[in-house]
């Protein structure tokens, strides 16, 4: 399931951001990437443990742990603390697969990859190219967002993001541990709870109908979330 959320930073914070990332310091991505995706690599990061990227993760995490659509979509168990990247004039990151077990940087804890994200930190127009191309059993699908926007997908899928030829794209990306590592069963999860939430909106609160689907919600999640 692939799912864009908007608005996960406002114009503001983005503003605030790209103040800060566009003073960092940028170094070869090819030096935190696996044997294979390294030969395909051709981006900047920060270092993760610099001031810069620890704060400014911080941030992400803490909107995101008081975002209920990103919640009830990721059902996060551990999120690892988002990294940042930047690709300039013929950058790109070729078709490659995230590697599924991952330390989390300054714990002796890892954390599977069920999920990746990438929240863009460029408008569209900043840039040329830089679409981010996921394979999906219905082909692939390029995603390009705006400044402040997100896209959740599975991080057992191929992909890649496209050279850029003119301007520079910069992003936030990180993983996601679910508690529900089975992606069809977290995306039959989360279409029921939006759809309680939609019913929500025009249903009293008291009504059997919508109580009894809250409680087969919680009584599924119940059965398949791993705490
Ligand atoms: O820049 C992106 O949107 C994705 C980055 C990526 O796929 C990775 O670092 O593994
Ligand atoms: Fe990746």
């Amino acid at each position: 399931m692939l799912i864009t959320i908007d608005n996960v930073l406002s114009k503001d914070e983005v503003q605030q951001f790209r103040q800060h990332l566009d003073r960092a310091q940028w170094r070869d991505g090819a030096r935190t990437a696996g044997t294979l995706a390294r030969q395909v690599k051709g981006n900047l990061e920060i270092d993760e443990d610099s001031e810069v990227a620890v704060s400014l993760g911080n941030h992400i995490l803490r909107t995101l742990g008081n975002h209920p659509e990103f919640i009830s979509a990721a059902l996060p168990r551990k999120i690892y603390p988002p990294r940042f990247n930047r690709y300039t004039e013929g950058g790109a990151y070729g078709l490659h697969v995230d590697s599924a077990l991952m330390p989390i940087p300054g714990t002796r804890d890892r954390l599977r990859s069920d999920l990746a994200a990438t929240l863009f930190l460029a408008e569209p127009d900043e840039y040329e190219g830089g679409e981010l191309e996921i394979e999906t059993a219905f082909g692939a699908q390029a995603v390009k967002l705006n400044a402040g926007d997100m896209v959740l997908y599975p991080a057992s899928s191929l992909h890649r993001v496209s050279p850029v030829t003119q301007g520079a794209r910069v992003a936030a990306f990180f993983w996601i541990e679910s508690m529900v590592n089975d992606d069809t069963e977290r995306a039959m999860l989360y279409d029921l709870d939006q759809t309680i939430q939609s019913l929500g909106t025009t249903l009293d609160a008291r009504d059997p109908r919508l109580l009894r689907l809250t409680g087969i919600y919680h009584n599924l999640l119940r059965r398949r979330a791993s705490t």
